[in-house]
């Protein structure tokens, strides 16, 4: 197989305070792969993502993007590959206006002129926020600030789309939104989520994380069908939920798409 374009190897990490957090995690990540990472409150999923970009560095262990270490010496490059969406758009918005904010990455990495409105003008256009480039981001709604925090992700053109409980505090249609604009990016995606149905909607594989350990890595369905994993895990589905139901629901959706 090709070489993983997220690799991350035996990664450990314990806090400042000695609160230890991963315990020698290896996760692969290919090219164009949706996976979601699932797991109980506390598991350790923050604690990877924060690893993804160089906000933490490894106590242990080795990450590294399309063969590029994560380490102080690359940090640069390794942002501009990886792209962090965090669940508080409030965490990556503060600039006075959208088309500033979305802006400030690629401006950062010397990107200027025409490039630059077209990169910022695109990466809205692709959340559906084009109309609000001139707007100050705080007159937003949080679905909207949402957007554009994908967008100023989206704008440094990235090859790891990394989200963290992207469906939080979303209306139905928001959610339903986002996720058809997850479908339409030509990026690998790694999408932190408690949310099942959507990890199911989006990621044909789920890896799952459990007192800082892989527990589990493979289909999303098969472990969403797995009563014992799933009780081992804490994870939950919605009342009612038929994951089967779904999946084939969203096939057929998906093959329709293709006719
Ligand atoms: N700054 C910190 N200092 C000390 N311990 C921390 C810190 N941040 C997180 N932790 C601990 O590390 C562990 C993993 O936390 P993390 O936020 O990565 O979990 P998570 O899987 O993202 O959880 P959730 O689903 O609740 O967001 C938890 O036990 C948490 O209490």
């Amino acid at each position: 197989m090709s070489t993983p374009v997220l690799d991350v190897r035996g990664l450990a990490y314990a806090y400042p305070d000695g609160h230890q957090a991963l315990f020698g995690v290896d996760l692969h990540v290919h090219e164009g792969e949706r996976v979601a990472l699932l797991g109980p409150n506390g598991a350790g999923k923050t604690t990877l993502v924060l690893h993804l970009n160089g906000i933490l560095t490894a106590g242990a262990g080795s990450v590294s993007v399309s063969g590029l270490p994560v380490q102080k010496s690359h940090l640069q490059e390794i942002r501009r590959r990886v792209g962090v969406v965090f669940q508080d758009p409030d965490d990556q918005l503060f600039m006075p206006t959208v088309r500033q904010d979305v802006a400030f990455g690629p401006a950062n990495h010397g990107v200027r002129g025409a490039e630059l409105d077209r990169r910022v003008l695109d990466a809205l256009d692709r959340v559906g926020m084009a109309d609000f480039v001139d707007r100050p981001p705080h007159h937003l709604s949080f679905g909207q600030r949402r957007r554009v925090a994908v967008a100023t992700v989206l704008a440094m053109e990235p090859e790891i789309l990394v989200l963290d409980e992207p469906s939080s505090n979303l209306d139905p249609a928001s959610r339903r939104e986002l996720a058809d604009i997850m479908r339409s990016l030509d990026v690998t995606v790694l999408m932190v989520t408690h949310d099942l149905p959507y990890a199911l909607e989006l990621c044909p594989r789920s890896v799952v994380l459990h007192d800082g350990v892989v527990a589990a890595d493979g289909a999303t369905l098969e472990m969403l069908t797995d009563a014992e994993l799933m009780r081992a895990n804490r994870l939950e589905l919605p009342f009612g939920f038929d994951p089967a139901a779904a999946a084939a629901a969203r096939d057929a959706a998906i093959g329709s798409l293709s006719d």
